[in-house]
């Protein structure tokens, strides 16, 4: 269906200001801007049920512990409660002494006067007016000229200035003040540098031998709103850049900026914005105000953060973060919002995983050598700096791949399947997902491990349960019990009576092949519980394995011969554990099962030699189920 009117009739481009000399876009931020949060004002003006004092309170003690040290706690005349709020801090003593709260007034001289007494007591006040300057806002809003609408900033900055006064002689309070032309992204810039020359001269009018080394308290606050964004960041940055080089005295300025989302670029106006000059961002914690929001302060502290500065806001615990603001504002946090959405760390994708899985082990290796650099394909800050746990960076659903599900499978059971296994599992993943159409859990993943590879006690039992085995050297040399016997009867699986060195489950695959596929003559004794009947078996090789496998086939009738092993171990110190993988295939294989691959199989176990033999029996009771095998009576 088209569009209803032609743009072109109903809609004028927004004419950008000439400024050739801009030098915004030579610069890069290497530094935060002074913060203040207005969530508490513009943030619940904009809600359909604006928050209670109470919720007002919990929020602000949370911008305090965040570490803003400028907050707008309210617009006074609006309302008994939002003076009310006002009284309820200062009677409570809630505000540090190194936070400044603000206020925001008309250039209204009653509203301005109930402002005063709203704060009168506090200890540091940020007195804001405010006053829209732009053509539209004088013709159809105020009938106002352009020397009517500077009249009445003047007029009112006067009453804040005799009243500022008076207050911080009668109650001690330190004031400064703000100036927001209001609408300053539609207003003509030069114009809008006029009014704010006209506001700072009665500002300072008389003070100016109270100006002594410039601090920020003296300094006069000029805010430029996009009250509504109606242009490209790059000519908000143009505006910013041409005030902030127009203003005289910019010394005594601290330039502001106040960016809202109309067309979903608040963030990177106010970034632009700060390279062209400003000095301070308005805006609320993940980005609740005025229709499509103020610009969202989560997104730009962590955004300096990423870039390697302080922001000087602390967001490690986010989900606190999330949890005040969803619970006082009733507005939910959108999955993919930067920085906070449940979905922001997370892959779906399978190549997005298989990065992220080696990405992370890279910058674990390198973690380990003591270097802190963070650097992870698709994960621009690390999720732990922001109280988030790996848990959800990868998750699986029928567009995931094999590095995804390993990944999970070494997260949950710290195994790391050989890259030919993850293969093959990715297979059973892949039927399962897609046969749901859903994300399958990182516990489904374990559980349908479990289930394939016959591990975890009685429910995932294969028709082969090893009990118990022998395994004699029969080298010329020596002919003893390399592994002592062990009992079947704790019901607890294998009991090992000697412990093996397990020195062996750190060497390469390679040497752990050879330690025991290859070993010197060895007879291997089992225990076998075989669909339910404990069984004895016995077989020759020259290693433990290939003397299992003999004996499977001698008295079981089940020939398989091993086509991949590898180990590693499974923790640290007295309960390191080896973790061996096998890969069996029937001697007659054809060529397409074995290009598909074989039978996996996994065994963990304190005892290196157990957890090959394991490994051996997890496979094949993967084979005995695939090929429904009959296992030959004795
Ligand atoms: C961009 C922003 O977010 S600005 C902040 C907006 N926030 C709010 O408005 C929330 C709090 N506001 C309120 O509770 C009320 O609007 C009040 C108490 C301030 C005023 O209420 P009312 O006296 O009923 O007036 P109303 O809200 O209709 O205000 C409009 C009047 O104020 C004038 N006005 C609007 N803004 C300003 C201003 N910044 N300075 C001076 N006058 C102003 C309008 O021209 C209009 O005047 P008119 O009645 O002579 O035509
Ligand atoms: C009061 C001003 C700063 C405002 O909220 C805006 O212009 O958006
Ligand atoms: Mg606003």
């Amino acid at each position: 269906m088209p569009m209803l009117t032609n743009p072109i009739e109903r809609y004028s481009p927004f004419q950008p200001v000439p400024f050739p000399q801009r030098t915004w876009p030579d610069k890069q931020n290497k530094k935060a801007p002074i913060w203040l949060s207005t969530d508490l004002r513009d943030g619940n003006q904009s809600l359909a049920n604006p928050m209670t004092n109470g919720q007002k309170l919990r929020f602000f003690r949370h911008l305090v512990q965040i570490g803003f040290k400028e907050i707008e706690i309210s617009y006074p005349a609006a309302s008994d409660s939002d003076f009310g709020f006002c009284r309820e801090l200062l009677e409570g003593n809630e505000v540090p002494d190194d936070v400044w709260v603000q206020v925001l007034t008309p250039a209204r001289a009653d509203l301005i006067k109930t402002t005063f007494e709203a704060v009168a007591g506090l200890k540091h006040v940020i007195i804001h007016m405010y006053n829209a300057t732009s053509c539209l806002f004088r013709e159809v809003v105020f009938n106002n000229n352009r020397q009517e609408t500077i009249a009445l900033a003047v007029e009112h900055t006067k009453l804040v200035r005799e009243l500022a006064e008076k207050y911080s002689k009668s109650h001690g309070t330190s004031f400064r003040y703000q100036y927001s032309p209001e609408t300053f992204s539609q207003t003509e810039t030069e114009y809008a540098v006029e009014v704010c020359e006209a506001v700072k001269k009665t500002w300072f009018a008389g003070q100016q031998s109270t100006w002594a080394d410039g601090r920020d308290e003296q300094r006069i606050i000029f805010n430029l709103p996009a009250t509504v964004e109606v242009s490209t960041p790059n000519c908000f940055a143009d505006q910013v850049e041409l005030f902030c080089t127009s203003i005289t005295q910019r010394e005594k300025c601290i330039i502001s900026l106040h960016t809202h989302n109309d067309r979903g670029c608040a963030v990177a106006a106010a970034e632009l914005g700060v390279l062209a000059g400003a000095d301070r961002i308005e805006g609320t914690v993940l980005g609740n105000g005025e229709r499509t929001g103020n610009v969202d302060l989560v997104t730009l502290a962590l955004n300096c953060y990423s870039q390697g500065f302080t922001p000087n806001l602390d967001f490690s615990d986010m989900f606190s973060v999330i949890d005040t603001v969803v619970e006082c504002t009733g507005l939910p946090v959108h999955p993919r919002h930067p920085y906070a959405g449940e979905l922001v760390f997370t892959a779906f994708s399978g190549s997005h995983q298989d990065a992220i899985k080696k990405g992370l082990e890279a910058q674990t290796a390198r973690e380990r050598k003591g270097e802190k650099l963070w650097s992870v394909p698709y994960i621009p800050i690390d999720p732990a700096d922001v109280g988030c746990t790996y848990e959800a960076v990868i998750r699986v659903n029928s567009q995931s791949g094999k590095g995804g599900i390993a990944y999970i499978v070494k997260q949950a059971l710290a195994l790391d399947l050989p890259r030919r296994m993850q293969i093959s599992f990715y297979r059973v993943i892949q039927e399962r997902s897609e046969s749901t159409g859903k994300e399958i859990t990182s516990k489904d993943i374990t559980t349908a491990f479990r289930q394939t590879y016959f591990l975890g006690g009685s429910i995932y039992e294969g028709r082969l349960v090893l009990k118990s085995f022998s395994n004699l050297d029969l080298s010329a040399s020596s002919s003893r019990l390399a592994t002592p016997e062990m009992s079947p009867s704790s019901g607890r699986g294998l009991q090992r009576i000697q412990q093996l060195s397990l020195t062996n489950a750190e060497s390469s695959p390679d040497r752990a092949t050879n330690e025991n596929l290859q070993k010197a003559p060895r007879r291997l004794r089992a225990k076998i519980n075989v669909d339910g009947k404990l069984r004895d078996v016995t077989g020759e090789g020259n290693g433990p394995l290939s003397s299992f496998l003999d004996a499977l086939q001698g008295d079981l009738g089940i020939s398989l011969s091993i086509r991949e092993y590898s180990e590693h171990s499974v923790g640290v110190g007295s309960d390191v554990k080896a973790a061996t993988y096998v890969e069996l295939l029937p001697p007659n294989a054809d060529p397409k099962d074995k290009a598909r691959g074989g039978f996996w199989g996994v065994g963990v176990d304190a005892d290196i030699t157990a957890s090959g033999l394991k490994a051996v029996v997890s496979a094949t009771n993967g084979y005995l189920v695939a090929h429904n095998v009959e296992i030959a009576e004795v």
